[in-house]
């Protein structure tokens, strides 16, 4: 494979080796050093077992760097979905670590797993999964209900500024657009005040000019408010919003670009599409 001009292949390097035996973010005795927020550690998952056994991750060691924004792109299958929900906490690895901020997730009990997605990691889909009958409001409001706490009005209209929906906190969703929809969406993974975003397919179901106007608010969140995030996504005009693109094929990681342009993106892709089995 030709890299092209700003392809890193530094995940086929020290980054991506597997031997994970001192990974970034910690030291030998485990304590916090870097920046690091996010770290998977040679991870494997396979789905079924025997004949029908799937394995979407094949030993993949990532790193996503406090403070910046990450897009997963890879062809249909690549095992993207399966990548952000095992670095989320929403499903466990078959081997390998996941660490967040010195937090080895797989090493974690259920009910300690269940509290550390609940305070520190937010979650948004390509649908908007919100409750019809709550306004804007209070479906922000809705974690800090689930976590025993009675929000206050100005923490949610805080982060209902944060999204640009200062305007819309009475509103249901029924009466607002897609892309007001998601902002909700992304104030309510945001309301708990989580390290990471993690966001698979965010635009998937809106219009282009909609996207951009999500994308530019997720670009502001990175840049003011020091949010990570890592996105899920097929459009190379999303990826390019991003700090860096990481790839993936058959569960494995397959380059990346920094500072990337959607050109560069689509082409890496087009190479991975094309790429023999
Ligand atoms: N719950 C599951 N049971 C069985 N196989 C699964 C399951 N989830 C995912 N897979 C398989 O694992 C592989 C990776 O799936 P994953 O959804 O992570 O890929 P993806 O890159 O996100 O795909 P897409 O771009 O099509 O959404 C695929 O072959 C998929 O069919």
């Amino acid at each position: 494979m030709t890299a092209p001009g700003r392809l890193a292949d530094a995940m086929n390097g020290a980054e991506a080796s597997g031997t994970g035996t001192n990974p970034a973010g910690t030291n030998t005795t485990g304590t916090v050093v870097s920046d690091v927020a996010v770290r998977l550690d040679d991870v494997t998952r396979t789905y079924g077992s025997g004949d029908g056994a799937v394995t979407a991750l094949a030993g993949v060691t990532l790193e996503f760097a406090r403070g910046t924004f990450t897009a997963v792109m890879g062809p249909s299958g690549s095992g993207k979905s399966t990548l952000l929900q095992c670095a989320a906490g929403l499903d466990r690895p078959d081997s390998g670590r996941v660490v967040m901020a010195g937090t080895d997730l797989t090493g974690l009990r259920e009910t300690k797993l269940t509290l550390l997605r609940r305070d520190r990691i937010g979650f948004v889909f390509q649908s908007f999964n919100l409750m019809p009958s709550l306004t804007a409001e209070q479906n922000v409001g809705l974690p800090l209900h689930l976590a025993g706490r009675r929000p206050g009005k100005a923490e949610i209209a805080a982060v209902l500024r944060d999204v640009g929906l200062a305007d819309r906190a009475g509103h249901r969703p029924s009466r607002m657009s897609g892309g007001q929809q998601q902002r909700v969406a992304m104030a309510r993974a945001l309301v708990t005040r989580p390290d990471v975003l993690f966001a698979d397919e965010p635009t998937g179901a809106l219009d282009s000019s909609t996207s951009r106007d999500v994308l530019t608010m997720m670009r502001g969140l990175v840049d003011q408010r020091g949010l990570t995030i890592v996105m899920v996504t097929h459009d190379p005009v999303a990826a390019s919003y991003a700090d860096r693109v990481v790839f993936l094929a058959d569960g494995r990681p397959a380059g990346r670009l920094d500072r990337p342009t959607a050109e560069a993106v689509a082409a890496h892709m087009a190479r991975l599409e094309s790429a023999p089995c």
